[in-house]
């Protein structure tokens, strides 16, 4: 133990001198309130973390063979994964990671373990964080939850009628089923994190008889786990079907310990690498189970182009001239922006009466046509709190189902701090520091405030803001 204490401090001394100091008495600091902690468990947990700080993986693998929360904070924030990165023990950071630790935890300055490896120059350890990040895709661009989606939409195949039949009576084709907009979802044997739930996958037997009446049957796409390797199109399909004819209980005997979960928040409890498949299926049936109707002359419409399009059945509309937009699936743009002040050490949040108590989130609202996102961010920024905005900063989107919003996620630089909220609108809204704002994000706030989880764009922008200028 004291050998890994002093092989630690002469890292810390060799990489940056004083502020190693500053981070070797964090380490100290847990030492001494681990031994107040007189349990075993606290002793088992501190040889965890020195031997992540260390590198010496047996340490590290005895607690993982423990079967215990490898999320495990000191009263810092820190996890044992932001030790091995703070020293650059990718051996350490691999195994880890390997076992499900989470990447996007933060501390109580704001870092998560890419911060610390980013600012102590370990490339290599950054470089496999980079690439663990939850929602992180390789192509690099920020993903948030509903929007990983493996399916290829293969939107050429949906004119060709004879071949999306073909798919629907292939065996290898599989149905994801909703009831009143409520999908089928399994849960998973282990189901320790917030993800429990698989979606329920459904051969065409079992609902044979049901597809002859026609359901709302929707083709989603082809499964294609590569995007390097070509499509040969003989991939197994996936097909969204609408059973609300059916009764709940023989819905869920389509697939024996099934549940069916309601929209939000319940759907959140999704695995990430199935919410982007369930946030189209859920989009295009709410948008089939509102659009019955021609808008243009009010004759019944008919599904075409595998659910991607309602054709009007009046030959002489004018949706069938011209631009005739009405006949696709809706999307509501909205903007959803983090304002922060002039100076950046604070940002602006509220809360609206329809939030649960004491959670605060971003300001949002839907843009409005002939509008700019950065004119719609500055526009609903004025009308919701009265504060001026002038640069703003694109972060990422996100679709929100619920029933087809696309969130365009933003960081607003405002020019003015004076408050004056649009009551009609929010309950509260009010400026918050950084450290304010971290304990908001892990829930450790002392009036209890707290920012939406990590599925909401909000909560990733808010991230984002607070990582960037973390204390280190
Ligand atoms: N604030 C947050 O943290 C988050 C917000 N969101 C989503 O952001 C979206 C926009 O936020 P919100 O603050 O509600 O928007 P706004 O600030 O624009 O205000 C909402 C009001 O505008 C009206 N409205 C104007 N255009 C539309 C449209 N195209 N569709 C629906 N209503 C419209 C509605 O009136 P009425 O319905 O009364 O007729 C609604 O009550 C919502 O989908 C919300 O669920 C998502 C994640 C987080
Ligand atoms: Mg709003
Ligand atoms: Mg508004
Ligand atoms: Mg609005
Ligand atoms: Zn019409």
């Amino acid at each position: 133990m004291f050998s890994s204490r002093v092989h630690l401090l002469n890292i810390c001394q060799q990489k940056k001198g004083n502020i190693a100091g500053f981070i070797w008495d964090k380490i100290s600091l847990s030492a001494v309130t681990f031994r107040k902690m007189s349990s075993f468990n606290q002793e088992f947990k501190e040889r965890f973390f020195r031997g992540a700080a260390s590198g010496e993986i047996d340490d590290v693998r005895l607690y993982i063979k423990g079967n215990v929360d490898l999320n495990e904070r000191n009263e810092r924030g820190w996890t044992a994964l932001m030790f091995a990165a703070r020293n650059g023990h990718l051996h350490v950071v691999r195994e880890l990671v390997q076992h499900g630790c989470d990447t996007s935890v933060i501390n109580s300055t704001g870092q998560t373990a890419l911060d610390i490896a980013l600012f102590w120059n370990h490339g290599d350890v950054a470089r496999h964080l980079q690439a663990g990040q939850r929602y992180l895709h390789p192509d690099d661009n920020f993903r948030n939850y509903f929007s990983l989606n493996t399916l290829n939409r293969c939107s050429d195949k949906r004119k060709d009628r004879g071949w999306l039949a073909n798919k629907i009576n292939d065996a290898n084709t599989r149905f994801v089923v909703f009831r009143n907009l409520e999908v089928l979802a399994t849960k998973l044997p282990k189901s320790s994190s917030m993800y429990r739930y698989e979606l329920g996958k459904i051969e065409m037997k079992p609902i044979e008889t049901i597809l002859a009446c026609n359901p709302v049957t929707i083709f989603l796409g082809l499964v294609q786990e590569n995007r390097q390797v070509p499509l040969t199109f003989k991939e197994p399909a996936l097909f969204a079907v609408d059973l609300s004819t059916m009764s709940e209980e023989d819905v869920r005997a389509l697939s024996p310990g099934s549940e069916l979960l309601p929209g939000y928040p319940a759907a959140m409890q999704l695995l990430p690498a199935e919410a982007g498949i369930f946030a189209e299926a859920r989009s295009m049936l709410a948008w089939h189970d509102r659009y019955q109707f021609c808008p243009t002359c009010g004759s019944s419409t008919r599904l075409e182009e595998g659910g991607y399009k309602r054709e009007c059945a009046n030959l002489e509309c004018r949706s069938h001239k011209g631009v005739h937009n009405t006949c696709y699936p809706r999307t509501d743009p909205s903007a959803i922006m983090l304002v922060v002040s002039p100076d950046d050490k604070r940002c602006l949040l509220g809360r609206s009466q329809r939030f649960p108590a004491k959670m605060y989130s971003c300001l949002a609202g839907f843009m409005e046509p002939g509008e700019t996102l950065e004119d719609a961010v500055r526009r609903e920024v004025e009308e919701e709190s009265g504060v001026i905005v002038d640069r703003v900063e694109y972060h990422s989107s996100q679709p929100w189902p619920f029933p087809a919003s696309l969130m365009l996620g933003c960081i607003a630089h405002a020019t003015t701090e004076t408050v004056k909220i649009d009551e009609t609108e929010l309950e509260d809204a009010r400026w918050f520091n950084r450290p304010e704002v971290v304990q908001m994000l892990t829930r450790q706030h002392p009036q209890g405030l707290f920012v939406p989880p990590e599925q909401a764009v909000a909560h990733q922008i808010i991230k984002t803001w607070v990582r960037r200028t973390a204390n280190l």
